[in-house]
């Protein structure tokens, strides 16, 4: 039904207004505690087997949304109804920006694929901080992804994220340092060891500050070289992060100008998560993402040492009920392998 909804009606409108209409009509989901209620019953994952923790937080089953499509944090918990178990929004940065000129969001339909260079289209630490504050105590975990400022230059790139920690820190189940979008001149610079670690030493400051410290993840980029990857790994042990979130877009393809997502991501994704896994071990909750479309997806990384996997473009591409077909059938695989939850499937081959 999606699929004829998709193919016959959504692809002809521009894909930017399409996702804005979407976002509108999440935000105003989130308005009607009656209908949210419902979907949430219907939709959100409740076998205790899916549930997972990690780095404290516990999460109601292990595929959430990746960041990028609620960048404002304006609908998290519509979407949790839809059945995601996480959020992460973002990016947000510190100050309020525009983004890049339109269009800057493509489908590639035939390779079930996107490519963007949004370039963090966002209104900025204190609006989001602003949204955040409405909604705690609301059951949904919410991770908020971080990035820098377009105009601020590499110099003042530290004190530019740790103000948006400062702000987002204290309202985020988990924080994110996005060093790895390719639509920000400079971001995917700061991965190299030396501008990193004073980066993440610095956020790491803030995050151990809030009443409860705000466990601190960093996201990396596909393209980076195998060496790249050990290295930023190495960093995030020795600095007592809890996480990486692997991977953002890649800029390897032959299209317009941007990160390309999707189907063509899933192969990269998927050997930087081994890559990550046999280098940390246990020592760091990996979250997978790039490329995940189906439940064997999900199956594939969880034992290959993820213990949270996120999507975006599978989402897009599999319609609004996805991550709660996921979790349905997640339900049955654990079962069939006479597992009694998910936790117990992470890393069986890594
Ligand atoms: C339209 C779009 C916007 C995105 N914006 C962000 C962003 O703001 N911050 C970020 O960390 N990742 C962003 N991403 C990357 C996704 O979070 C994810 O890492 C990537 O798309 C790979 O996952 P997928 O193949 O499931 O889409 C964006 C992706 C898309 C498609």
């Amino acid at each position: 039904m999606y699929r004829l909804v998709f193919t016959q009606v959504l692809r002809r409108f521009d894909a930017e207004a399409v996702h804005h209409l979407t976002v509108s009509a999440l935000a105003l989901l989130t308005r009607l505690p009656v209908l949210k209620r419902l979907l949430h019953r219907a939709l959100a994952p409740h076998d205790p087997a899916l549930r997972v923790s990690a780095f404290g937080v516990h999460f109601p089953g292990p595929l959430g949304l990746a960041a990028g499509f609620d960048k404002d944090a304006a609908c998290a918990e519509a979407l949790a109804s839809l059945g995601f178990g996480h959020v992460e929004v973002g990016t947000i940065t510190a100050h309020a920006q525009p983004g890049n000129p339109r269009p800057r969001l493509f489908r590639l339909v035939r390779e079930h694929a996107l490519i963007n260079r949004m370039g963090f289209n966002n209104a900025g630490a204190v609006a989001a901080a602003r949204r955040l504050r409405r909604t705690r105590g609301v059951p949904v975990v919410i991770g908020v992804n971080i990035g820098k400022t377009k105009v601020v230059p590499e110099s003042g790139a530290v004190a530019d994220y740790v103000a948006s920690a400062k702000e987002l820190a204290p309202l985020a189940d988990y924080l994110v340092v996005n060093v790895s979008s390719p639509n920000t001149p400079g971001l995917r610079d700061l991965q190299a060891v030396s501008l990193l670690r004073p980066l993440l030493t610095a956020v790491k400051q803030v995050a151990d500050a809030t009443p409860r410290p705000t466990p601190l993840l960093v996201k990396i980029a596909p393209d980076l070289a195998d060496e790249d990857v050990d290295a930023v790994a190495d960093l995030a042990v020795e600095l007592g992060l809890d996480g990486i979130i692997a991977t953002n877009t890649t800029i390897r393809h032959g299209g317009e100008t941007g990160g390309l997502s999707g189907r063509p991501l899933k192969g990269r994704s998927l050997e930087v998560l081994r890559r990550l896994r046999a280098k940390v071990g246990d020592r760091l909750t990996l979250v997978s993402v790039g490329g995940v479309e189906d439940v064997d997806d999900v199956w594939e990384r969880l034992l290959a040492g993820a213990t949270l996997v996120q999507g975006y473009t599978g989402w897009i591409y599999g319609g609004p009920f996805w991550a709660s077909r996921i979790h349905r059938q997640l339900s049955r695989r654990v079962r069939r392998h006479g597992l009694k939850s998910v936790t117990e499937a992470i890393g069986r081959t890594a």
